[in-house]
């Protein structure tokens, strides 16, 4: 019986940021929360930089990059974002250990699709390559909808993981018919995904109360980023705690 991954934690900072955008003012703190969640045993930091910087500003992202590597040497920085030029030109200037590419249109409210491979793929595939070159690990957000198909297109590209959106699993949070069936899907994916060789990250919408659903039908989840319900959360709880929350939710024994 093989041992289940260990889930990685990275804090998504876009809640925090968005909190700050709303004056002209330094706080809440981006990398102040930022050092609080690593200092509490986060594994990464995750930020997505939209176009029209509604949350974190460019600017961010040298000042997270100092944190972790003069701070948290240990700990990752994954972008997220849709691979225009002025995108990959942030991620290089930036050098994160992890990409997440998403097909966003600038004009989206929020995350709520994974990519169209065969479409797409086209398109994805040198992006993957020159950023793989650099030594960056690559993550395409995909549908964990059960369609085993689509997720060969997206190994074809040569990313390294996939990212499954879990909005509609968050979404079921008081159905549990409805999130067992969304749990069902993604599972099915997941092992598609494994069985392709891509790793597999999760995220959108998770909450301590989803998570464990989630670890237990997707046993090799190497990842989850979590901004939303983990910022909520540390309203409440605080950031340390919270974080510690989160953990012991992905299954560590904090
Ligand atoms: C890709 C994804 O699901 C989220 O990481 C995304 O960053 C959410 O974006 P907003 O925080 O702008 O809603
Ligand atoms: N990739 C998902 C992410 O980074 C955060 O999503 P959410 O927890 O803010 O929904």
């Amino acid at each position: 019986m093989t041992q289940p991954a260990i889930t990685k934690l990275s804090v998504n900072l876009n809640a925090i940021a968005q909190l700050r955008n709303r004056r002209d003012l330094p706080w809440p703190s981006v990398t102040g929360l930022g050092a609080l969640a690593l200092g509490a045993g986060a594994h990464g930091l995750t930020v997505h930089p939209r176009p029209d910087e509604r949350h974190i500003r460019r600017s961010d992202l040298p000042e997270i990059r100092a944190l972790i590597d003069d701070d948290f040497p240990q700990a990752e920085f994954n972008i997220e974002g849709y691979p225009t030029e002025a995108f990959l030109e942030l991620v290089e200037a930036n050098q994160p250990e992890q990409v997440t590419l998403v097909p966003d249109d600038p004009a989206q409210a929020t995350s709520d699709h994974g990519w169209d491979f065969r479409r797409d793929g086209a398109l994805l595939k040198p992006v993957v390559a020159r950023l793989k070159k650099q030594g960056i690990r690559v993550s395409l957000f995909a549908d964990g909808d059960g369609d085993a198909e689509v997720l060969a297109a997206a190994a074809e590209t040569g990313a390294d993981r996939v990212e499954f959106y879990t909005g509609p699993y968050g979404a079921c949070y008081d159905d549990p018919k409805a999130a067992s069936a969304a749990l069902e899907k993604l599972q099915a994916s997941a092992e598609a995904a494994n069985g392709l060789g891509l790793g597999i990250n999760s995220g959108h919408d998770l909450t301590v109360a989803n998570l464990p659903g989630l670890k237990q039908h997707i046993p090799n989840l190497l990842e989850v980023s979590i901004g939303h319900g983990l910022t909520a959360d540390a309203l409440q709880y605080g950031m340390t705690e919270t974080v510690r929350r989160f953990l012991r939710a992905c299954g560590h024994d904090v």
